[in-house]
């Protein structure tokens, strides 16, 4: 794992798609030390927020045949990479390093439909990069220079934490693990004021308290340097209120056999996707 970065920033960089993953990064670059003059977003039907930043910063925003740049960020639907790879493949130079994030594209599906591509950091980050607490995996393909990788990290950590995998099947567990975690953790979040106004609570008070215990604990974890098993037995008192509800969470068919099988259900569709 490599701490948050602000140095190594990449002399230019395009982002090919700057949607809800591509756009949250983008910010979080720019505000450690990417160069937003030599930085150019490639998108379609960008936000007005993206629209914003650019015109704020002076991102080149769809420009008419951008120049291959030092890193081409990736961050389309994997379903679109199909019809974008052409437009995309005139986006890499000799020494243009790809970095995708798509899910499921494995690095022999990015190099079959660009075959200008030399250099690809596979990498799946997550959602909170959005705010520099990002988790990212990533995968060097063989071809990427140290040089390379080291600029790709230094983008990555801008984001958050980076560990970086030695093998490229553990993108796909990394997409499923982090990649997707966030969703698994705020439907945590929805479930737990469901129950509270269940117990009688009102409506908002149940949301109050189910975001602040969700967003409390995450950063007690964060903040404590004990395993999440030794917090967790910390709320426990014993024959309290915690443990008995932690006997139907804990039982036979609980979360955790649950927890594996939508780990593994991501961990197949990110199969699905390649190809
Ligand atoms: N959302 C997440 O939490 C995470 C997503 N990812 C990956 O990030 C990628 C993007 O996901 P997400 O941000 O959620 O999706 P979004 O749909 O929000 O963003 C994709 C963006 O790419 C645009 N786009 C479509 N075609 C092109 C093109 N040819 N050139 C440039 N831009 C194009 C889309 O425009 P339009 O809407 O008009 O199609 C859209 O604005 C996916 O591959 C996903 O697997 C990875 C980790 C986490
Ligand atoms: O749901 C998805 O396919 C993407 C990849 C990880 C998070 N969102």
């Amino acid at each position: 794992m490599s701490a948050p970065a602000t140095a190594g920033m990449p002399a230019s960089l395009t982002l090919a798609g700057a949607g809800k993953m591509g756009g949250a990064m983008l910010a979080g670059w720019i505000e450690a030390g990417l160069d937003p003059r030599a930085t150019a977003v490639v998108d379609p039907s960008p936000s007005p927020e993206i629209a914003a930043l650019c015109a704020a910063r002076g991102i080149r925003l769809n420009p008419e045949a951008p120049e291959p740049a030092a890193v081409l960020v990736l961050a389309i639907k994997p379903q679109g990479l199909e019809a974008a790879a052409r437009a995309l493949d005139r986006m890499i130079g000799d020494d243009t390093l790809v970095v995708s994030i798509l899910a499921g594209k494995t690095v022999a599906d990015l190099t079959a439909r660009l075959p200008r591509a030399r250099a690809v950091v596979r990498a799946m980050p997550n959602l909170p990069a959005s705010i520099g607490r990002g988790a990212t995996g990533a995968f060097a393909a063989p071809g990427v220079s140290a040089g390379q990788r080291a600029v790709a990290d230094a983008l990555l950590a801008a984001t958050g934490t980076v560990a970086w995998l030695d093998a490229e099947a553990a993108v796909d567990a990394v997409t499923a693990v982090s990649g997707s975690g966030p969703a698994y953790v705020f439907l945590l979040a929805e479930t737990l004021a469901e129950a509270g106004i269940a117990a009688g609570l009102a409506p908002e008070v149940a949301r109050a308290l189910a975001r602040a215990t969700v967003s409390g604990a995450g950063a007690l974890l964060d903040a404590s340097e004990a395993e999440p098993d030794a917090l967790r037995r910390a709320v426990t008192s014993p024959g309290g209120t915690t443990a008995a509800a932690l006997d139907v969470l804990m039982r036979g068919d609980g979360l955790a056999p649950l927890m594996r099988e939508a780990v593994a259900a991501a961990q197949r569709r990110a199969a699905e996707l390649a190809g």
